[in-house]
């Protein structure tokens, strides 16, 4: 049995909290405000601390400081309706076990609460100071599974691999870890490998000396060397060349380059964060990419969703640029219309955060002042424009490769190939059938006449994979 503080001044929260606490078999203390948690916690040691960031009177990442003033190292659950970056860094920075965001579920909480439970004694936290932020926007669940990633990386010194679509933000996420890691002071290094052309990949890299090649009058610093200190964030990772790819796994594993023309090793200490938009996995198992830099590289990684699966972060954000773009002549700023709002969240924004953030900016500019309405906005930006058509063609190659792989496989088992046709629909029809229900919000009968299937035969299907839909 363990003995629970739970401080929330939303009574129905601690009810809840309470309920699943002593559930559990633990004793369960309650207080609705930071000051009566703190006297209560100093004359009774709670093991675990449940507590809300935003209280009436002193708040809840304040309070945690004066917890641990008082009564030490406690495993504290942080519970806030505030999901935003910042308040997720100075959770973590304080030393929160977790962080979780309201609405939660009770299981999520019951989940957290056990671990904490588990590990309380044995945690040590180390009070962190708290600091400052601006730049990455978002309130959905999924935003703030970023923001948790993010708060929970930027102090260690692992390798970061940010994955998501183009325009989703992966190099803000990337400057976001590096302000809020120890080597914010530092510089932050941003390469783009895929515009590095491949003859002078190298030199880029890991510099060159005079002479080192012909027009190489006088020596350069490679980008590996001048995030000495800092951080180097290498975007589209995916296309450095195979044979440099070696060289950059033992600069990374020694901390030493060799620049091109010389024999002298050169220091250099960075933290490295990488981005791709490709299927890495892919490319390893097609000898494109080494594994061994693929796990060098992916100590821990953050995937940024599309903004089509955020919509609810799509008004934030507007708003968030339109703030920006007050109009110079009248200083008026600017406003969104509902039909303005429900058209930004009807596109499905291809080039994500930076299409919509370009489409805010021409609108700002066709409105002058006051206010912004759907005609005022650009035409979407379409995939064929993105390329993002050929990249389709490049995963449908993969898929296919994969695919082949897999077939060659079943035939070394002649059992295996026997049902493989049966076995291939297993594979690919869940992950079909998955997306068209999310499409048509769970409904059947609109997602089996998209996929060209009869109703009940794609009700047969999805209760044989065990799929929910409503
Ligand atoms: N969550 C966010 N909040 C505020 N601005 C954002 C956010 N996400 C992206 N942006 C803005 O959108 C633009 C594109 O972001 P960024 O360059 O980080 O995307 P990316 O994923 O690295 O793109 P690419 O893969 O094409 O390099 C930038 O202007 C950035 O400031």
């Amino acid at each position: 049995m363990s003995k629970l503080l739970i401080v929330d001044d939303e009574e129905s929260i601690c009810w809840g909290l309470s309920q699943l606490g002593e559930s559990h078999g633990h004793e369960v203390m309650m207080a609705s405000t930071a000051e009566q948690a703190l006297s209560l916690a100093e004359k009774d040691r709670p093991d675990v601390v449940v507590m809300d960031v935003r209280l009436p009177g002193m708040d809840g990442l304040t309070a945690m400081q004066g917890l641990y003033e008082r009564i030490g190292p406690v495993p504290v659950i942080v519970i806030t309706a505030y999901g935003d970056l910042q308040t997720a860094v100075e959770a973590v920075r304080n030393g929160a076990f977790d962080y979780i965001v309201k609405p939660f579920d009770l299981a999520q909480m019951e989940q957290v609460l056990e671990k904490a439970v588990k590990e309380a004694g044995r945690e040590e936290l180390q009070p962190g100071e708290p600091r400052q932020l601006e730049g990455l926007v978002g309130s959905t669940p999924e935003m703030q599974l970023v923001f948790k990633s993010i708060a929970l990386v930027a102090a260690s010194d692992a390798s970061v691999m940010l994955t998501g679509e183009s325009g989703t933000g992966k190099e803000v996420a990337a400057q976001a870890i590096h302000r809020f890691s120890d080597r914010a002071s530092g510089p932050f290094v941003a390469v783009n490998i895929a515009s590095l052309s491949e003859s002078l990949a190298e030199s880029e890299l890991f510099g060159h000396v005079p002479g080192a090649f012909t027009g190489a009058e006088s020596g350069r610093m490679g980008f590996l060397e001048q995030a000495n200190g800092g951080t180097l964030f290498l975007d589209e990772v995916a296309d450095i060349p195979l044979s440099i790819q070696i060289k950059l796994l033992r600069a990374l594993e020694e901390g030493e380059v060799l620049p091109v023309g010389s024999t002298q090793r050169v220091k250099t200490n960075f933290r490295v964060i990488t981005a791709s938009h490709r299927n890495l996995e892919s490319l390893i198992k097609r000898g494109k990419f080494r594994h061994d830099l693929y796990f060098r590289l992916c100590t821990f990684e953050i995937d940024i969703p599309p903004l089509r699966k955020r919509v609810g972060d799509i008004r934030l954000l507007a708003e968030f640029f339109l703030e920006r773009f007050v109009d110079r002549q009248t200083g008026m700023q600017h406003r969104l219309t509902a039909e303005t709002i429900t058209e930004l969240e009807r596109r499905p924004w291809y080039g994500n955060v930076r299409e919509l953030r370009n489409a805010i900016e021409h609108a700002a500019l066709r409105a002058r002042g006051g206010t912004i309405l759907p005609e005022d906005l650009p035409a979407p930006v379409s995939q064929s424009f993105l390329g993002l058509d050929e990249s389709q063609a490049g995963s449908d190659a993969e898929i296919n490769e994969l695919l082949k792989q897999w077939a060659e496989q079943q035939f070394l088992d002649p059992e295996s190939a026997a049902g493989i046709y049966e076995k291939l629909l297993t594979l690919v029809e869940p992950p079909v059938m998955e997306v068209a229900l999310e499409k048509f919000h769970g409904q059947c009968a609109p997602a089996a006449r998209c996929l060209g299937l009869h109703r009940t035969t794609l009700s047969k299907k999805l209760k044989q994979y065990d799929i929910e839909n409503s």
